[in-house]
This record gives structure tokens, sequence and C-alpha cells, in this order.
């Protein structure tokens, strides 16, 4: 991904609701003012970061394409909690936009499926800093790869419908995660499932504005997108948790293709070719001329999911649709007979625990760092950025 954060970036997808939860003020409000980065008017508006001294680091327990997550101690209140450390040497021009982007819309999303950020602390340099989250026993990715049995259909329920509400709830907020996968949805000892890695999410307005296609990992990639769609919706989360939904289902990956045409063919072995009559606008889509698609006629969902009930199979229907504009929403699921039918979804507190396969790695040593506004942090890499 090559990114970077402008203030047209920062100015772009307003939400279309000024009543809506999410509000820009402080330093998104100055840049768009002046064009230039402005004294930010709230003092601290962040609040102050601690240092990264203050955490013991306890082990490693996972690391993705933007940062390393620490289990680490809170040595003021000996609580454990998740120390995410954005990585800085991805990015061309040193930024990690992917990170700034994570605090600021973590900062303002607050649901029990969504994992809390609690705050933001730094290293000894501006060039560190770290999300201190609460800390989550699992991920769906590690929990899958090591379990002897798949889940129970009343615990794949619980699942997903923990997603759902958490779906719902950035939806209605006019955020897309675009990177929803098994690994970005963490599990608590209590069945707690939290909604994970903010670091692709976008606001989106209405009508969409053109955004990369090359997002969200590949096996959970929608259609519109491996087809170059540029603007994207909340539907391209939709398609992403169908894959989760089926992935649960049937205990592997649904759709593990290894290339963008690959991912293609393997979805309309399963669906059927996309057409302009059930999907129309497909024929336009930038990438459809680069590809030569299989015409495979038949959609064999119902003879890849025979042994779940029909409610189950209405419920991937409606997700699998490939056009975006009619795909379900996470609302629409929410409803669905699926999650009424017997067998219910179990409780939280009654699913199963997992070992802690993840705290195999040994202990890391803590860093020295001065008391730094968090203002001041994104303020400097904003400054650093334009002088590029
Ligand atoms: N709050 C948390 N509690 C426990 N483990 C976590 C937490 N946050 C992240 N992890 C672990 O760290 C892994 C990587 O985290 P995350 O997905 O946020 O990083 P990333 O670099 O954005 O990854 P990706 O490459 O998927 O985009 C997760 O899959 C999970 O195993």
């Amino acid at each position: 991904m090559s990114s970077s954060l402008t203030s047209n970036e920062l100015e772009a997808n307003p939400a279309p609701d000024p009543q809506a939860p999410i509000t820009r003020k402080g330093f998104l409000i100055s840049l768009k003012n002046s064009g230039t980065p402005m004294p930010i008017p709230e003092q601290n508006l962040y609040g102050r970061c601690r240092p990264v001294a203050e955490f013991e680091k306890l082990n490693r327990v996972g690391e993705g394409s933007y940062g390393i997550v620490y289990r680490a101690r809170d040595t003021r209140n000996n609580e454990v909690v998740a120390l995410k450390k954005v990585r800085m040497d991805q990015e061309k021009d040193g930024l990690p936009v992917s990170g700034l982007r994570e605090i600021m819309i973590l900062k303002q999303l607050k649901h029990e499926n969504i994992v809390r950020l609690r705050e933001v602390v730094v290293g000894k340099s501006l060039d560190s800093i770290f999300l201190v989250m609460d800390f989550c026993e699992q991920d769906l990715a590690s929990v899958l790869d090591n379990m002897a049995q798949p889940f129970t259909e009343s615990e794949v329920k619980c699942i997903t419908l923990q997603v759902l509400r958490a779906l719902k709830y950035i939806h209605d907020r006019y955020i897309i995660h675009r990177d929803l996968k098994v690994s970005n949805l963490l599990m608590t000892d209590d069945g707690c499932i939290k909604l994970a890695d903010f670091g692709l999410a976008r606001m989106y307005s209405n009508p969409p504005k053109p955004m990369t296609p090359q997002m969200v990992t590949l096996w959970y990639r929608a259609p519109e997108l491996l087809l170059g769609c540029k603007t994207h919706t909340t539907a391209v989360d939709m398609w992403s948790f169908g894959c989760i939904l089926g992935e649960l289902l049937l205990g592997k990956p649904m759709l593990p293709g290894s290339s963008e045409i690959a991912q293609l063919d393997m979805i309309i072995d399963l669906l059927g070719a996309p057409s302009e009559s059930i999907w129309p606008g497909f024929s336009e889509l930038p990438a459809v001329q680069n590809f030569t698609l299989s015409q495979q006629p038949y959609n064999n969902l119902k003879t890849k999911f025979s042994a779940i009930a029909q409610a189950g199979r209405n419920l991937l229907n409606i997700l699998f649709i490939y056009n975006p504009n009619t795909r379900a929403t996470a609302e629409e699921c929410l409803n669905s007979k699926y999650f009424i039918d017997p067998p219910q979804a179990c409780d939280p507190r009654m699913m199963p625990t997992f070992p802690q396969h993840r705290n195999n790695t040994a202990p890391q040593q803590a860093q020295t760092s001065a008391d730094i506004p968090i203002s001041d942090l994104l303020n400097v890499f904003i400054k650093r950025q334009r002088m590029d």
C-alpha cells in the first residue's frame, strides 16, 4: 500500500450527517481552514502521552503488516494490556499513516465488540508510538488454526452476532473497516468478540469518494474491489463477513485464492459468473477487461453448505450478492431468521476457552521516553509530510 497522510485526505469523506456521533475537530479542522498545520486550539487534544517505559512487556502476541503487538503490564495499576507498536519502516515517507488513522478512528469508537483504545504512549523519540488497548486472550485465526474440532453452530452464531453488532455500529457511523478477517477478530476468555485493527479503516461519504481498491486481504476481498472499483461502501465489509461466516461453518478458509485472478475464479466457481443483468455496471468496472472470467453458470453455495440449515444458506446467499448495492447490510443480517432458528446462539460466557498459543515468546525490554502530548506527535508527522 502506498499511503501518505495529506490534508486532502483528512478533509475527504466528511460524514454526510452533521448529527452523526463522529465529529472532526481539533487539528483536522485547523488543517482544513488554513491549508497549513496550525497550532492546536485545544491544548493536549488527546491528553498527555505516558512513556512506554511505564509498561512491562511480557511477550509478543502478534505481528501484522503495520505493527508488532505485545502483551504488557501497566506498572501503574498492574493491568495486562495489549501494546501495539506502530511500525514506521513500511511507509516510504516515514509516516505511520495507518497507525495514525487507527488512533483517530479508535478514539471515537466505544462498543463492547470493538477493541478499546485506552491511550497512546510514546517511546524515547517521536518516531516510536504505541497504542495501548484492552488485552484479548485470543484471535480467531490462531483459535481456528489450533482447535481440535470446529465451532458448533450455536458458537458460530454467538461469534457472528457479535461481529455483526460491531459492523452495524461502525457502519452507522460511516466507517468502513476494510480489513475484516479472522485474525482481526479478537476473543476474550469471556467469549466476547472484539473487532480490531482499524489501520485500513476509512470514513465514507454519500456519494462514495474514490479509494485504493487493493485493500482487504485477498481471501476476504469483495468482487468489486478485485475488479478495480474505486468507490467503496460498507458492502466490502459485508462480503468479508460472509467469508468469515463461511470459514467458521466449514472450519477452513472459504475462498483461499493465491492471486487476484485465482480469487475471482474461486468466487465464480462458487457463485457462477457475474453479468450485467445481476450486477448493473459490472461490465464497466476498470479491471473487467484485464481478466478473462470463466463463464461457469451455477450457484454452488447450496452444495458447499449442504450441512447447514436453509436459513443459514439464505443468509450466505444475501451476503454473497455480486452487486454491492443489494448485498445484505449488517442490520439485515442481524434480523436474519438464521439467528432465530435453533440452535440459538450460545451465551458468550459459554464459549469454550482455548490455550494461549501466542504467549510463548520471551519478554522484551521496555524503552524510556518523554511525556509528550499526542497532539504534538500528530503535528510533527503532518509537518514532516508537508516537507516531502
Ligand atoms: N488488543 C489485542 N489483544 C490481544 N492481541 C492483539 C490485540 N490487538 C492485536 N492483537 C494481536 O496482534 C495481531 C496483529 O495485530 P493487528 O491486526 O492490529 O496488526 P496489523 O499490523 O494491523 O495487522 P495486519 O497485517 O493484519 O493488518 C492480531 O492478529 C492479534 O493476534
